[in-house]
Parts: C-alpha cells; structure tokens; sequence
C-alpha cells in the first residue's frame, strides 16, 4: 500500500534522509521510530506529497507521490505533530469544512462527519469551541480530520505528544483498532508506544533506516548473549573477578544498583544452576537471580547511540542494516 524506494531529501548540504526505503502493507500499523532528528517528518512530508524528495521514489495505493500528488493526497489522511484544528470553529464547523475541501458534500458529507464523530466519540462536544477542548480532544478532532474521508493510508506524526496517561491509551486503542481496515505509519519517539500499538517497526536514525522487523524479532536478532542479574546480599569487593571463574561465564558486570552484577554467557546457554550454587557455596547471601532479556529500548540505544554513549548523527552515522 506504501512502498518507499531510496529516497534522499537534501537540504543544502544536510542530508536529511539518506537511500531510505520500506514498505507499509494493506491493513498494516508500522512504526516509524527515531530520535528527534531523525527524519521522520520528513519522510512523513514526501509521503503526504508535501515536498518532494531528492532522489527515489515514494507510493501510496500506485500511486507516485511527487507526480501525482491529487491522487496520493486523496487516500491519505494525515495527522502532523500539531492539529491543524481552527480554534474559532465549533467541532461540527470544522469537520464539515475538513470534508468540503475533501470534495465531500450532501448526504455523503453528512455521513462521513457522523462516522468520524462516532468513531472518535466527538458526539458530546460537537457544538463545542475548539478553542475550548481539552487537549485529548483536541487531537481526537484532529484524528477526526484525517478520517473524514475515509482514506485507506494514514499517517500519524506523534499523535500521542503531550497528551495525559489515559488519553493516550485511548488514542492508542484508537489506531490499533484502525489495523486490519487502514495502512497506518506512526512516527513516534517513544518506544513502548512502537510496542504497543505495531506489528513492525523501523527504527531511524541520522536518517538512515537502521533496523526493520517485528519488535519480538529485533530484540531476538541484536542479541548476541544470555544475560542473568544476580543480586547479593554481602559480596565481596572482588566478586566480578570470582564470578568469572564459574565456567560458561563470559562477562561480568556492574549495574546501577550496588549489589547486583550481570552475568552473560554464549546464546542458548543455561548457567542459572552453576550461577546459584557457587554464590551459596561462597555465602554471599544470594537474594535474586532472573534473566533478563533484551528489551526494544535496548535496541534502540543499541542501534542509535555510538559506542561512547553519544548518540548517532546525520553526518557520523554508519548504517547498521540488517
Ligand atoms: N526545511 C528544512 N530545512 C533545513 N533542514 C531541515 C528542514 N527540515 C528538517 N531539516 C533537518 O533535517 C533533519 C531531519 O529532520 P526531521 O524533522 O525530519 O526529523 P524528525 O525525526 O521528524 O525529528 P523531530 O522528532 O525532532 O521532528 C534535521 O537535522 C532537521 O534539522
């Protein structure tokens, strides 16, 4: 429904988006996930036939973006990280106007503003100023405008910024419930959101696509080792050295907390048992031990921060396909 070849925006000398290419399946939520900085915005931007890119190609349902942006725009409702709502204009006013500029009208103008309002649960407020919504609402009436017209491809640039806990539940049943019917890309910055709400994700950075598959198998894939958090009661100051005697272990390290340390082994490995016995043979007062697994934000940081913890730019990033 979406598929996006190589394309490269450049803005004078900045390289914005570089050779990035995906795919957006029918009925499928994918998550766009960068750093600010990225190059989300303007991947959005090429999408909705906003600007065009520099090189490559970009299409929605067939259609290309830069030569037939009427076409395009006609099956995309879009979402940008500010509603474009008119605070002086009731909801139902809105609306309304949305859907005209959309080339409705009549019975199926009537219909499509009904639908949306239904959908979105606008029916209390749609006399109400926009002026006077609260955020939540707000951006339901921004969702609201995307959906007018029933496009088959939305494009949702942060929609859940700034919003409180319940909200962006809400908004977050909202999209994942438009699975299935729409093509939907969720730009977002935050993780658990990426996991939350998609079956894929692809993860950007200095405008390189870095990484694209399921959470499930990113997290599966960069994992190079088992790794056990081992908390202890009395250890001793040389404990990482001891623990390195056990056999199968490969490292050890501290952690923020002062008495636990990680263990790694090889992938596919079980030392638990030897872990667990030499730390009740040493009488260091074994208290916890768990696995623990990779979780997407640490493959994000994997994936977008250099090895001295700085993150990855636009001019030092090197990709990391896989
Ligand atoms: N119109 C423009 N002119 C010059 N540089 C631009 C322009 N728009 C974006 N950039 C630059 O391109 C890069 C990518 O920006 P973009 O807005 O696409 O990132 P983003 O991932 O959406 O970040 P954010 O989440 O902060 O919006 C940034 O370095 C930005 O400063």
């Amino acid at each position: 429904m979406i598929e996006v070849r190589n394309i490269t925006k450049r803005y004078g000398n900045l390289t914005a988006i570089d050779r990035v290419t995906f795919r957006v399946d029918k009925g499928e939520v994918l998550a766009f996930l960068g750093p600010n900085g990225a190059g989300k915005t303007t991947t959005m931007r090429i999408l909705t036939s906003f600007i065009p890119a520099t090189e490559g190609t970009a299409q929605v349902a067939g259609f290309d973006c830069a030569e037939q942006p009427d076409e395009v725009k006609k099956r995309i409702g879009y979402l940008p990280e500010t509603p474009p709502v008119y605070q002086e204009l009731t909801v139902s006013e809105y609306l309304a106007f949305v859907g005209k500029l959309r080339g409705l009208s009549g019975t199926e103008l009537t219909a499509g503003m009904d639908r949306v309002m239904e959908r979105l649960s606008l029916g209390s407020v749609r006399q109400r100023l926009i002026a006077n919504l609260s955020r939540g609402y707000r951006q339901r009436v921004g969702l609201a405008q995307a959906l007018i017209h029933d496009p088959p491809v939305l494009i949702l640039d942060e929609p859940t910024v700034g919003l409180d806990p319940k909200q962006i539940i809400e908004i977050r049943e909202l999209i994942k419930s438009l699975a299935g019917s729409h093509s939907v890309i969720l730009s977002t910055h935050i993780l658990p959101e990426a996991t939350a709400v998609c079956q894929r994700v692809v993860i950007i950075n200095g405008g390189r696509i870095v990484a694209e598959d399921t959470p499930d198998q990113l997290s599966a894939r960069l994992r190079r080792s088992e790794k056990i958090s081992v908390t202890l009661k009395t250890p001793p100051s040389d404990v990482l050295e001891r623990f390195r005697e056990v056999p199968g272990v490969e490292h050890v390290l501290t952690t923020s907390e002062a008495h636990t340390i990680l263990i790694e082994c090889a992938l596919g490995r079980d030392i638990r048992e030897e872990v667990a016995r030499f730390a009740v043979g040493q009488d260091w007062g074994l208290i916890e031990m768990k696995p623990v697994s990779m979780t997407l934000e640490d493959v994000f940081l994997k994936l977008t921060q250099r090895e001295d913890g700085l993150p990855k730019t636009n001019d030092t990033s090197e990709s990391e396909r896989h």
